[in-house]
Order: C-alpha cells, then sequence, then structure tokens
C-alpha cells in the first residue's frame, strides 16, 4: 500500500493556479523527490501533503489520513522539518528536542537522535551559535523527533557547502534505514540522482515525469557517446558498420563515436583486432540534467 497518496491536487493563490492536477503515490521506506524550477509548485504540494495549506481540489492520503480532516492524527504520523526561522535563537539544541518531543505520543528518544545526527556536544549549545550544517541537522532531528513514519524535507541541503550537503545524504539514507519513508523536496540534480528511488518532476504546476532517475534520463536519451584518440589511423567504416553504432566522427585528433546497447564493448574489439589503443577513452551518457532540459524545456536554475 502507498503510505502518500496525492490524486489530481490543484491549489490556487487568487487567480494563479500554483499546483494544477498533481498525482503521485509513494511507497512504504522510500526516498520520493520532487524536483523542479523555481516556482514549479513543489513547496505548495509538500505543504498540502503536511495539512499545512488546504487544496482547492483533489485528494491526499497519508497513511490513509486526509491531513485536511485529521491532523492531530497526521501530527503523529509525519515529521516536517521546520524552517530556521521557527526556533527561538537562545534555546538550546537539548531543549528544543525535549520541547518538541513533549507534542508526541511516543517520541523517539531525542539524545539517541543527537548521536545519530553528531549533535551530541552541541545539548547545551543555543540555536543562533549552530553553523548553517549544525542547523540543518537539528531540523532533521526535530522532524524524527515524534518517531514519523513519513519525513517530509524541503530543501534541506539549500545553503550548505558541498561537503556539508553530502554528509546530509549520508543522514537521509540512515534515517530510511530506520523505515521511516521520505518525500523530499529538491532543486538539485546530483543530490535527487544520488539520493532518490524515484522522482516527479514538476513544471509549471503539472507532474511532467515520474520515473527513477536512471529510468527517466533513458526515457528520454539512451545514446551514449565514446571518444578517444585512436593510437594508428583508422578506417571509419569498420566501426560505423558495427550495429551498435549510429554514427562516427572525428574531432580534433579525437574519433566520437555515438550508438546505443553494448557500444563500449563492440568498439573496443574492434580495436583490439586492428591492434589500435585508445587514449583518454571517455564514455558520456546523458544525465538527468539532459532529462530535465528535455521535460521541461530549461534547466533547473533558469
Ligand atoms: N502564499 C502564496 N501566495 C501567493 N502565491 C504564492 C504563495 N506561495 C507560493 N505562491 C506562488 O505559487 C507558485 C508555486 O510556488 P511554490 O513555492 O509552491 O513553488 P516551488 O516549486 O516550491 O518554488 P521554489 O523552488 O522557488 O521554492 C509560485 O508562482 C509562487 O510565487
Amino acid at each position: 500500500m502507498a503510505i502518500i497518496e496525492v490524486e489530481d491536487l490543484v491549489k490556487r493563490y487568487g487567480d494563479h493556479t500554483a499546483v494544477n492536477g498533481v498525482g503521485f503515490a509513494v511507497e512504504r521506506g522510500e526516498i520520493f523527490g520532487i524536483l523542479g524550477p523555481n516556482g514549479a509548485g513543489k513547496t505548495t504540494t509538500v505543504e498540502c501533503v503536511e495539512g499545512l495549506r488546504v487544496p482547492d481540489g483533489g485528494t491526499i492520503r497519508v497513511c490513509g489520513i486526509d491531513p485536511r480532516s485529521e491532523t492531530g492524527e497526521l501530527r503523529q504520523l509525519l515529521g516536517a522539518q521546520l524552517q530556521e526561522s521557527e526556533l527561538p535563537d537562545k534555546l538550546k539544541v537539548g531543549e528544543a528536542m525535549e520541547l518538541y518531543g513533549s507534542f508526541y505520543r511516543e517520541p523517539a528518544d531525542w539524545r539517541e537522535l543527537l548521536g545519530i545526527l553528531d549533535l551530541t556536544d552541541k545539548i547545551d549549545t543555543q540555536f543562533r551559535r549552530l553553523s548553517g550544517g549544525q542547523k540543518q541537522r537539528l531540523s532533521i532531528a526535530l522532524a524524527l523527533i515524534g518517531n514519523p513514519r513519513v519525513a517530509v524535507l524541503d530543501e534541506l541541503t539549500t545553503g550548505l557547502d558541498p561537503q556539508a550537503r553530502r554528509d546530509a545524504w549520508g543522514l537521509i539514507e540512515r534515517v530510511r534505514d530506520r523505515g521511516v519513508t521520505i518525500l523530499l523536496v529538491t532543486h538539485f540534480m546530483e543530490e535527487a540522482e544520488r539520493l532518490c528511488d524515484r522522482l516527479a518532476v514538476i513544471d509549471s504546476g503539472r507532474v511532467v515525469a515520474l520515473d527513477t532517475p536512471a529510468g527517466l534520463v533513458a526515457g528520454v536519451d539512451d545514446r551514449q557517446r565514446i571518444r578517444f584518440r585512436p593510437s594508428a589511423p583508422l578506417d571509419h567504416s569498420v566501426l560505423a558498420a558495427l550495429p551498435e553504432v549510429t554514427s562516427v566522427d572525428r574531432a580534433g585528433d579525437q574519433l566520437v563515436v555515438i550508438g546505443t546497447g553494448n557500444l563500449l564493448l563492440a568498439v573496443t574489439t574492434v580495436l583490439a583486432r586492428n591492434q589500435v589503443t585508445a587514449a583518454g577513452l571517455r564514455v558520456e551518457q546523458a544525465s538527468l540534467d539532459d532529462a530535465f532540459v528535455a521535460l521541461t524545456g530549461r534547466t533547473i536554475d533558469s
């Protein structure tokens, strides 16, 4: 059974339709990503899932619960990451965990959570004295304090440096390993590719694609490109004759072979047979960035 089900969700702000028929289902234990450019409707969608906004149309179920009518029950099941500004500057880390834990029927052991999130030595530190990465880790800890079955993380790693971002990815995976289903909003391609089991790409309030990261890429372009410098002149036609090859071109001193299937094996076998070695050989495949451009007609930052 799906843990989160969203069908035909519509949300308007005045006469602007921010979410226009969004639908997806998240299975238990998944890290499910919502990827899209600024203003696509990602946050509005997850705020409806969290019960923070009232949809104008469609249905949402979280563990079978309608966020609109069973808000109290939803709070016990769903952990939402707090915005930074929601914590008082002088509140200490331990106090915040204690306070937020008191809102739940069966809170997690907050000391254990701080241990997992590498914040044990910050228990007596005021919120304002934490670094950006520590604040983010605390916001994950607070999202998990109620022992939720679902955690919603919105732009969790925005503003973090690359190392802190990678650390956060490791943490999210550990949270999933504890049995929590994760709904993750992001506009970082690498994050989506590395972390998410499946992704809904949202653009202008609609889901334009929904698949695994690899499936999205393959759906757009399954061609590969091999570049190398041949150690000796090679008749292009021996490569062009291979069923895997669609084109062979020269770019400076390099050959560029484009094709599908087991292209690398086919090309290297021909080279070996002709006693040609391939210097600087690179295999290039379409990336999630390419898939995103193909799906939305623009890059994620434009
Ligand atoms: N409270 C609001 N009142 C009016 N319009 C809003 C409100 N919140 C969002 N919008 C508009 O709705 C659209 C979708 O916004 P939303 O924040 O859901 O997008 P997003 O994909 O999360 O974008 P971002 O990546 O920039 O956070 C945008 O055009 C935004 O300007």
